[in-house]
């Protein structure tokens, strides 16, 4: 074409000038696909000279471990600074890793104006539930009324009156069918992973829906092993009794399909793509997805039909129902109880609160039956706390569980959170220029904050008081651990004496951030304490845990939502 162009003669001269400026431009092109580092932040060399940037590294980690949450939280460590950096691929911009609790406090609450959330957090959940508030920005003109919607259930009296009740009659199933368990079980371990976790399903969709136990999953559980009775059960080759799981009900089991999901929506390079490609490619998933929608638009119309016969508020979905009808009468407009906004609240309120809550309760089960003494403070506090109960012998009630603090109980269920956090990193976008510790961050830096790493679980890296921000000078007022014992299991760590010389929980007494923290942190915190207190006592208050095998006591962590335990056993004696 050249030599038809120009003749052959000049074709020839003009070979080595557009050899000379594609070599060039791929030069160029490849200089701009180098990772470009942040002057004064540490990163690893040979991630900067690599066009995948740290991706080959973040490849083989994952590889050879299954997960790249601790390859983040050794990141400081290994570059012995709070604040790394690290590119996710070719292109990239830098991806900050802060592991400094005092400084990571003061950006999360307290300069929301220069951090919103991370885009990738938004991204993940956009195409599962992307009208509910966990996919929008702060800055999202959608965000306030959200957040308007849903403001009153995490108010106490809302927590009490409404979710309690309902939490309170799905824990006592659990106990009901962990007793049965316990029986034909004689002492031997079984796994309690599925049950912990089907626990957890039925008290958010309790706490959600108000939902009948024709839904309960545990309830099913208990209805089949009752028929079996004394029968004898398979046993695993690690010792383990194997009690058959009966099938989920559809709803539920669209529930599970769609949180997988959503969990694969994590690990994804382009989450929003990703979603879309799944959706189209996988029958089952869009299958769930109408059914989910369904099983919201059934229960929305049936508790219209409740509260409208002068049916009291039951559920975060009564709560909402009533919120629009009264908006909507203030306003003198017609109420809209089928939005895309009221649907995704409702349903984003499953996804974010049964797996967290789930892989909580999981750890705290491990650490009671690892460590024996903590067990058996813990019970005798809840024995002294609820005195009333042991001598009418009868299960603590839903009122006493609320209203009568338990300081070891919630030293245990802090410590089990900051030792082994469901969600160990959060995430945000710098949305202005800014400075972290002294370093020039330009906007739109994305910065993953992890509460796992130095200043948690290990000693700080020191950073002089003169790079620190103005208001982490001014209002840090935290405790901090002892270095030598920081990484360890130990609740006292959580207790102080007051004045008048009891015993308290001190929940300001060192680094540790389980729910995030701020505007943007977990929207329900308070649920989670709530359920996990009412759970965690009635369990210890009826069983003792024996202690397992190395085996089956194992802490390795699986990654999907969260970090949870690969392995959840129990052995229970019912206390008598
Ligand atoms: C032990 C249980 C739980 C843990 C450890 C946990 C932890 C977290 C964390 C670390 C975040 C990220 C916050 C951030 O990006 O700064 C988060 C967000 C969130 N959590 Fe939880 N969570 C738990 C239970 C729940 C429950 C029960 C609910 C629900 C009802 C819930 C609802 C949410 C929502 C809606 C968000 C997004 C908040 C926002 O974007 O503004 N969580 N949670």
């Amino acid at each position: 074409m050249l030599s038809g162009l120009f003749g052959t003669a000049q074709a020839t001269l003009y070979i080595p000038f557009l050899v000379i400026s594609a070599v060039t431009l791929l030069y160029l092109v490849y200089g701009r696909a180098l990772p470009k580092p942040l002057s004064g932040i540490p990163y690893d060399e040979n991630a900067r000279t690599s066009l995948f940037g740290s991706l080959p590294e973040i490849r083989e980690y994952v590889r050879e471990h299954g997960r790249l949450r601790p390859w983040l939280a050794a990141h400081s460590t290994r570059h012995n600074s709070p604040l790394t950096q690290f590119w996710f691929g070719p292109f990239a911009r830098p991806t900050l890793i802060l592991s400094d609790f005092q400084e990571t406090q003061d950006i999360l609450l307290r300069r929301s104006r220069e951090f919103d959330r991370a885009k990738r957090s938004c991204d993940c959940f956009e195409g599962p539930v992307g009208n509910h508030h966990i996919a929008m920005r702060t800055s999202d003109p959608r965000f306030k009324g959200n957040k308007e919607l849903v403001k009153d259930l995490m108010t106490p009296a809302f927590l009490h009156e409404v979710s309690a009740p309902e939490i309170y009659t799905k824990a006592t199933c659990l106990v009901d069918l962990w007793t049965l368990k316990a029986k034909v079980a004689a002492g031997r371990p079984f796994n309690a992973d599925r049950d912990i976790f089907d626990a957890a399903i039925d008290i958010i969709n309790a706490a959600t829906f108000g939902l009948h136990d024709g839904l309960s999953t545990v309830k099913r559980q208990l209805d089949t092993l009752s028929k079996v009775g004394d029968a004898e059960l398979p046993l695993s080759p690690d010792g383990s009794v194997e009690f058959a799981h009966p099938p989920d009900a559809p709803e539920i089991a669209a529930i599970h399909e769609i949180s997988l999901h959503i969990g694969e929506q994590l690990k994804a390079s382009f989450p929003k793509i990703s979603h879309r490609y799944k959706v189209l490619t996988k029958p089952s998933l869009a299958k769930a997805i109408s059914m989910k929608d369904k099983l919201i638009h059934d229960e929305i119309e049936k508790a219209l039909a409740r509260l409208r016969s002068g049916g009291r508020v039951r559920s975060a979905m009564d709560h909402i129902l009533q919120r629009e009808m009264n908006s909507a009468k203030k306003a003198d407009r017609r109420p809209v109880f089928h939005s895309p906004r009221i649907h995704d609240e409702l349903f984003g309120y499953i996804v974010a609160g049964h797996d967290t809550s789930a892989t909580a309760l999981k750890w705290m089960i491990k650490w009671v039956a690892d460590d024996q003494v903590v067990q058996n403070k813990l019970r005798a506090a809840l024995r002294s706390a609820y005195g009333a109960a042991l001598s009418e012998r009868r299960q603590p009630s839903v009122t006493e569980l609320w209203k009568i603090p338990v300081p070891y109980l919630d030293a245990v269920i802090e410590e089990s959170l900051r030792v082994t956090g469901p969600i160990p990193v959060a995430q945000r976008r710098a949305v202005v220029d800014t400075v972290i510790l002294g370093q020039n961050i330009p906007k739109g830096t994305e910065i993953i904050f992890i509460n796992n790493g130095p200043s948690y679980l290990s000693p700080s890296v020191s950073v002089p008081d003169s790079a620190r921000s103005e208001s982490s000078r001014a209002k840090f007022s935290h405790g901090h651990w002892n270095p030598e014992d920081m990484h360890l299991f130990r609740p006292e760590r959580w207790l102080r004496i007051d004045e008048n010389g009891r015993e308290v929980f001190n929940p300001q007494a060192g680094p540790a951030m389980p729910f995030s923290l701020g505007p943007r942190g977990c929207f329900g915190r308070r649920l989670a304490y709530l359920e996990i207190r009412i759970v965690l006592a009635l369990l210890v208050w009826n069983f003792e845990f024996q202690k397992l095998s190395e085996e089956l006591s194992s802490h390795a962590v699986v990654d999907s939502i969260t970090s949870a335990p690969k392995k959840c056993f129990v052995a229970l004696n019912r206390v008598s």
